[in-house]
């Protein structure tokens, strides 16, 4: 079995905690493939929305299979991640959400702040987060369901 790609972003204020989470997943033997969507460092200020999105779709374009994105906080990447069709992304400081978001809502993206989260909680959330897959046999698969209805649905939604 070949190992997950995952992609990775981050404006300057996640940047080195992204830089920091790289590392450890290229390390990581359950992953494949890195692809860094920048920023390389905290001299490029580009908008998070411009990293992210770019990472997010490579998800959804089945590039990568998942997508860690780190800004400030996180909500901005998780925002602007949730506008690609197809795409579930969350933020997750915590160990039992990153872990639901997979399991229960098939999120395929885990967003985080750098400024909310030190290295240490964030790598072992991460290196959990790796190891969750969601069952599409589950109970929360049908769940699921209703919010890629209500997309593939647009422009007006499920009625
Ligand atoms: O969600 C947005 C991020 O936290 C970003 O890194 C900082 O955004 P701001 O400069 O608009 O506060």
């Amino acid at each position: 079995m070949t190992g997950m790609r995952i992609a990775v972003a981050a404006d300057n204020a996640g940047v080195a905690l992204k830089n920091t989470l790289a590392d450890q997943l290229r390390a990581d033997e359950r992953v494949s493939d890195v692809t860094d969507f920048g920023v390389p460092d905290e001299s490029d200020d580009r908008a998070y929305p411009l990293l992210g999105l770019a990472a997010a779709q490579a998800v959804a374009d089945g590039e990568a299979d998942r997508a860690v994105l780190v800004c400030g906080t996180g909500i901005g990447m998780a925002i602007s991640a949730n506008k690609v069709e197809g795409i579930r992304a969350t933020v997750a400081h915590d160990s039992y959400s990153a872990e639901r978001s997979v399991r229960s809502n098939d999120c395929q993206v885990l967003c985080l702040g750098g400024r909310v989260i030190g290295p240490e909680l964030a790598k072992k959330i991460v290196g959990e987060w790796l190891g969750y897959s969601f069952d599409p046999s589950s109970a929360s698969a049908e769940k699921v369901a209703h919010i890629t209805e209500f997309e593939q649905a647009a422009p007006g939604g499920v009625g």
